[in-house]
């Protein structure tokens, strides 16, 4: 059996990721990875560019932890948000979804990608990865927007304690690159990572040229 051949499995809980990926028109199914990434990061020893794929990396691992992942085109992510050389991760509770706001209002940050595509094939692992990493600056929100938002709930299942995709907060000013690489899925990046497994989507993704989100990249 060909790589082009295997069945494409987005091992994620994220809905964006899910929406993201149905916009490239391949079939594939969901899949949510087993372990626990937190307990895992605690032993990594790279730079704080690199978490992200390497947890991606770590996710898919997991994902060949079970037997029927095998024979699958396994796509994994993990989005970083990167303030002062610090990585924020997700908010414990309100509180500390409150201080991740405060700490980002006003202040240019980086929020990073890390993506991994991996198949094993006959007790086979090929695995290949990429970060994608976006500048972002957020507005000088007040205390009472964050409130509100954290209200929403919405800020507990984010990197960073925000989504920038937040109709109601919208909580930055300015990015200086890939809007779908902050929702956590750059098209762009998985379309080459897919491309070394020999799969092209039909409708392939971003490129400096023809995006068609471009306007998105450079909400100012
Ligand atoms: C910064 C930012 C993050 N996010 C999301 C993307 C990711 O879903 C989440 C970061 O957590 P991740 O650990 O990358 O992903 P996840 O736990 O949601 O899903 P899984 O590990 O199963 O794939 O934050 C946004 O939706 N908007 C944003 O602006």
């Amino acid at each position: 059996m060909t790589t082009t051949q295997l069945p494409l499995l987005l091992a994620s809980a994220s809905p964006r990721r899910r929406q993201i990926l149905a916009t490239l028109g391949l079939p594939y199914t969901v899949s949510v990875a087993p372990g626990d990434e937190d307990a895992a990061q605690a032993h990594y020893q790279g730079s704080v560019d690199g978490l992200g794929e390497w947890t991606a990396a770590y996710k898919a691992l997991m994902m060949f932890s079970r037997p029927e992942t095998a024979n699958h085109l396994v796509i994994t992510a993990d989005t970083t948000v990167i303030l002062d050389d610090q990585e924020l991760g997700k908010p414990r509770d309100t509180e500390h979804a409150r201080s991740l706001l405060r700490s980002l209002r006003g202040r240019w940050h980086r929020v990073v990608t890390g993506i991994v595509v991996s198949t094993m094939v006959a007790g086979q692992l090929q695995m290949h990865g990429e970060s994608c990493s976006t500048p972002v600056l957020m507005r000088p929100y007040t205390d009472e927007e964050i409130d509100a938002y954290i209200a929403t709930g919405d800020p507990m299942d984010k990197a960073g304690a925000y989504g920038i995709q937040s109709a109601s907060f919208q909580p930055t000013e300015s990015i200086d690159g890939c809007y779908y690489n902050v929702v956590g899925l750059p098209l762009c990046t998985l379309v080459r990572l897919l491309a070394k497994f020999d799969v092209h989507p039909a409708n392939s993704g971003c490129s400096d040229t023809a995006c068609p989100w471009s306007e998105q990249c450079h909400i100012r």
